[in-house]
């Protein structure tokens, strides 16, 4: 396992208010992160932090192990390719010129055909010599994920970039970001409100809300299931229970605690046996990525979960 990027405790605090808080977070290579949480959750500038374009008031980010604040390696911020917020292109180039300037600016060279067969992969060849102010917002989002991408960057932030696409685009995106993650081994975070591209296209689960981290989970990998409990609060928390369970535990009405974890219900009924309880006291339900976040978000703004 090889984490490419790291976020150490960081915190974002504008004017009195603390917009991110003690994030901590680590990528691995050859990954994709869905990044999901409501609107003002944090995550435009999360990624703004992890791009190196939005300094932290505390913490620090580890992209291949150089700190991308304090003595960045050189040249490190041009292996990342980004679409944060709304792409700035010039309006009188065309959409191939705009590539060109980019890869000037990135100092990488690339051949004519080379950078074709880059607007090729987001549909907009036959485009290529419109000027960019006559595109249409899904073409100039297209042309985003081509500036994104055409520096062959081993890091990729993308801060929802279905936006404004048709769901033929949408599709085409999801196919292309997971080509190349597969063939190229690109570590991509992507950020939307989707969660149904989430599913189809995310290693891994990240939820925000309010600035905060409330759920981190390989939730699609290998098809892993994530499951609701609700348990008598007579029974315990076993550390072997608690060792498995995510984040968030609901101290909820009366006698019952409600919790979210990927333990599968066959594994906790038998630790909950083992340590002399009965296990048909638990319920267990199977939750969707929707069931999830609608949970912890619900849960959230009503404040019922505590750290576990
Ligand atoms: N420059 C700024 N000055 C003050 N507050 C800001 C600034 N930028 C963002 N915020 C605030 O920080 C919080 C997080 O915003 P952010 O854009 O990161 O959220 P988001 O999860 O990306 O939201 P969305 O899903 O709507 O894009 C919001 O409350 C927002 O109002």
């Amino acid at each position: 396992m090889v984490n490419i990027l790291k976020a150490e405790h960081i915190n974002v605090s504008l004017k009195d208010k603390q917009i991110l808080k003690d994030i901590d977070l680590s990528f691995e290579k050859g990954k994709i992160y869905g990044l999901l949480g409501p609107n003002g959750a944090g995550k435009t500038t999360l990624l703004k932090v992890l791009l190196g374009i939005f300094p932290p008031t505390s913490g620090e980010v580890l992209f291949n192990e150089s700190n991308l604040y304090k003595n960045p390696k050189k040249d490190v911020r041009n292996s990342i390719g980004s679409i944060i917020e709304f792409p700035g292109f010039y309006d009188n180039l065309t959409l191939y010129e705009n590539i060109v300037l980019h890869l000037k600016y990135v100092q990488k060279k690339m051949s004519k055909q080379e950078i074709y067969s880059i607007l090729n992969t987001v549909g907009l060849y036959e485009h290529r010599d419109k000027l960019f102010s006559q595109t249409s917002l899904g073409m100039k989002q297209r042309l985003g994920i081509a500036r994104a991408i055409a520096h062959n960057p081993s890091l990729l932030l993308l801060d929802e970039p279905t936006n404004g696409l048709d769901p033929q685009g949408i599709k085409e995106v999801r196919e292309m970001l997971l080509k190349e993650v597969r063939d190229k081994g690109v570590t991509a975070i992507v950020s939307s409100h989707l969660l149904s591209e989430i599913n189809l296209m995310a290693d891994e689960l990240i939820i925000m809300n309010g600035g905060e981290v409330i759920f981190e989970s390989q939730f699609m990998k290998n098809d892993q299931e994530v499951f609701l409990y609700k348990m008598p609060k007579h029974i315990s928390f076993h550390k072997d229970i608690e060792e498995q369970i995510t984040n968030y535990r609901v101290t909820s009405n009366g006698d019952t605690h409600e919790f979210i974890a990927t333990l599968p219900p066959d594994q906790l009924r038998d630790i909950l046996k083992q340590n002399g309880y009965s296990a048909e006291e638990i319920e267990a339900y199977t939750l969707s990525l929707e069931d999830l976040y609608l949970k912890l978000i619900t849960k959230e703004k009503k404040n019922e979960f505590i750290s576990a």
